[in-house]
C-alpha cells in the first residue's frame, strides 16, 4: 500500500503457527477417517449402523472445520489515518446520514433510544454534515416525546463532549462510568450536565409510566398533533418530524454551533400490508432520507446499541474516500460488543469468536459479511447501483432542497415515501435494497410467522436428527453395557 493511502492493511502475527497447529488437526482428522474407512464392519457384524454413523458424524465436522478455515487462515487487521483524511478532505468531506431503528417503547425503552441518538449527534463530525433519523415501527407518541427532549439536550450534551472531548458519548453509559471529583478542573460543570440530564431521563420515564403526554407538554412541538386517539401501533398513517433542521440557522447549541439534523419518522402501518420488521424500515428510511438529506454515506445503528467511537465515521471515510481501494468498497462493517455479560460468558453472547477472528478472517478475503447494526453504506450501492470498475461518486450531492422551503410541505413530501403500499409491484426488496430479503427480523410475530421463519431451522434439525439415527440407535439400543468401541471390535 502507497504512503497515500488513508488505511494500511495489516497481517496478523502467528499465523504460522497457527497454520502448523491447523496441520496437525487435518492430520489427525485424516487418520480418523482413514480408520473409519478401513475398520468398516462387515454387513453380517453387529455395529455397523452405529460404525457408519459415526463415521458420517465425523466425516461432517472435518467438513465444517474445513470451511472454518476459510476464517482462521489469513486474519487481517485495517488501520486507518485520519489524520489524512482530515488534510486531504476537511473541507469536502461528505453528507452522512444515520438511521436508528427502534420498535417498541416498551421492550426499548425511550431513554435507551435517547442515550443512542445522543451518541451519533455527538459524533466528531461537521453538524451540518449529520442528518439523524429515527424509525419508530411501535409509532408511539412516547418515543417522540423523548426524542424532543433529546432535541433539546443535545443543545448542552454536544458542545460538552466536544470541549472535553468526551468517550463514549451516549450520557447513559458515560455517567454510569465516569465519576466526578471536586480535584476535576470542570467539576461544576459536569456535575449541573449530570443533573440536567438525571432530570430528562426522570421527565421520560415518568411519561413512559403514564402512557400518556400531558397537553401543556404538546405545546412545545408541532408534532405532537399527528397522533389521533384511533391510531395504535399496528394501524396508523405515516408520520415525518424534523425536530431539527441542520439547514435553519437558527439551530444552533448553547455555545453557538450549528446542530445536527435529528428527524423522527414512524412509517405507515397497516395488518393488511407486511411491514418486514426492521428491513421494512430501513427501507422506507432509505426513501425519506433521500427527501430531505440524500447523504452518500448512511451508517444503520440498532436502538439498543450506542457507539464507543467518536471518530467512527472518519475512520468508515478512511476506506470510502481512499483514492485507489475506495471505489471497491460498499460498506464498511463494524464489530458488536455487548455490556451486562455474564462473567464467564458461559453461552458465548460475547460473540467474541466472530468478532476477533471471524470478521477479520473473511475480510482477507474481499470484506466481512454485513451483520446488520453498526455498518456504513454508501446509498449507491442500496439503490441498486451496478458497480464498474471507473465509477465516480458525487460526495457533495445532497437532497438539493432550499433552507427557506417550507419544512410540513417537506415532511409531507417525505411521508408519502413511507407509506405501507410504497413497495408494492416494484423492484423494493429484489433490485433496491435487498435487505428486505436478508435481514427481516422478528420482534412481534405470530406463529405461523414463526414457522415459516424457522422452516430452514427446522428443515436442518430433521435432517440431523435422521442423520444420527444410527448414532442413536448404537447408543440406546446396544444390548451390552460396555463402552461403544468395545462393542464395535
Ligand atoms: O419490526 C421491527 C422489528 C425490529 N426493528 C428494529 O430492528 C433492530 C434489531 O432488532 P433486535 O430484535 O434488536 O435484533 P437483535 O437480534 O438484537 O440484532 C440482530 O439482528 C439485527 C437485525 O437483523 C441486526 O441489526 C443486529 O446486528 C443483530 O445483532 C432493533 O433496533 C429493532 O428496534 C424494527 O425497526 N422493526
Ligand atoms: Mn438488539
Amino acid at each position: 500500500m502507497g504512503d497515500s493511502s488513508l488505511f494500511a492493511t495489516e497481517q496478523a502475527r502467528g499465523r504460522a503457527v497457527y497454520r502448523v497447529y491447523a496441520c496437525t488437526i487435518l492430520a489427525g482428522i485424516c487418520l480418523i477417517l482413514y480408520y473409519r474407512a478401513t475398520h468398516l464392519p462387515a454387513t453380517w457384524q453387529e455395529g455397523r449402523g452405529a460404525w457408519i454413523g459415526l463415521s458420517l458424524a465425523e466425516f461432517w465436522y472435518a467438513f465444517y472445520w474445513i470451511m472454518t478455515q476459510s476464517a482462521c487462515w489469513n486474519l487481517v487487521y485495517r488501520r486507518t489515518f485520519k489524520d489524512k483524511l482530515s488534510q486531504r478532505y476537511e473541507e469536502r468531506l461528505p453528507n452522512v446520514d444515520i438511521f436508528v431503528c427502534t420498535a417498541d417503547p416498551y421492550a426499548e425503552p425511550p431513554n435507551l433510544v435517547v442515550s443512542t441518538v445522543l451518541s451519533l449527534m455527538a459524533y466528531n463530525y461537521p453538524p451540518e454534515k449529520l442528518s439523524v433519523y429515527l424509525s419508530d415501527d411501535g409509532g408511539s407518541i412516547l418515543t417522540f416525546y423523548a426524542m424532543w427532549e433529546a432535541s433539546q439536550f443535545a443543545k448542552h450534551w454536544i458542545p460538552f463532549c466536544k470541549k472535553y472531548r468526551l468517550e463514549p458519548r451516549a450520557p447513559a453509559v458515560y455517567f454510569s462510568s465516569s465519576h466526578s471529583s471536586s480535584e476535576m478542573s470542570h467539576h461544576e460543570e459536569w456535575l449541573s450536565m449530570k443533573i440536567l440530564y438525571e432530570e430528562m431521563t426522570n421527565r421520560v420515564d415518568a411519561i413512559v409510566m403514564s402512557g400518556k403526554v400531558p397537553e401543556e407538554l404538546k405545546a412545545n412541538h408541532k408534532g405532537f398533533s399527528q397522533w389521533k386517539s384511533e391510531m395504535t401501533s399496528k394501524k396508523h398513517p405515516s408520520i415525518v418530524q424534523i425536530l431539527i433542521d441542520g439547514k435553519d440557522p437558527n439551530a444552533l447549541d448553547n455555545v453557538g454551533n450549528a446542530l445536527p439534523t435529528l428527524v423522527y419518522m414512524a412509517r405507515e402501518k397497516d395488518p393488511e400490508y407486511h411491514h418486514n420488521y426492521k428491513a421494512g424500515a430501513m427501507n422506507s428510511l432509505l426513501r425519506v432520507s433521500s427527501v430531505i438529506s440524500n447523504s452518500t454515506i448512511i451508517l444503520n445503528v440498532d436502538c439498543d446499541m450506542y457507539s464507543n467511537n467518536s471518530d467512527l465515521i472518519r475512520d468508515a471515510l478512511c476506506f470510502f474516500l481512499d483514492e485507489e481501494k475506495g471505489c471497491d468498497t460498499a460498506f464498511v462493517q463494524n464489530p458488536q460488543n455487548y455490556n451486562n455479560m455474564t462473567k464467564n460468558d458461559t453461552y458465548g453472547n460475547t460473540l467474541s469468536v466472530m468478532n476477533e477472528v471471524d470478521l477479520c478472517g473473511y475480510d482477507s478475503w474481499g470484506g466481512p459479511p454485513y451483520i446488520g447494526t453498526g455498518c456504513f453504506h454508501r446509498r449507491e450501492s442500496l439503490c441498486g447501483m451496478k458497480y464498474t470498475k471507473d465509477y465516480k461518486e458525487d460526495w457533495n450531492k445532497g437532497s438539493g432542497r432550499n433552507p427557506q422551503d417550507d419544512i410540513r410541505k417537506l415532511e409531507e413530501r417525505a411521508e408519502s415515501q413511507a407509506t405501507c403500499t410504497y413497495e408494492l409491484n416494484t423492484l423494493w426488496g429484489h433490485e433496491l435494497n435487498t435487505l428486505v430479503c436478508a435481514t427481516s427480523h422478528a420482534v412481534m410475530r405470530g406463529w405461523a410467522n414463526v414457522l415459516e421463519m424457522y422452516f430452514l431451522q427446522i428443515l436442518l434439525c430433521g435432517l440431523v436428527v435422521a442423520i444420527n439415527v444410527a448414532i442413536y440407535e448404537g447408543l440406546l439400543l446396544r444390548k451390552d453395557k460396555g463402552s461403544i468401541l468395545g462393542q464395535l471390535q
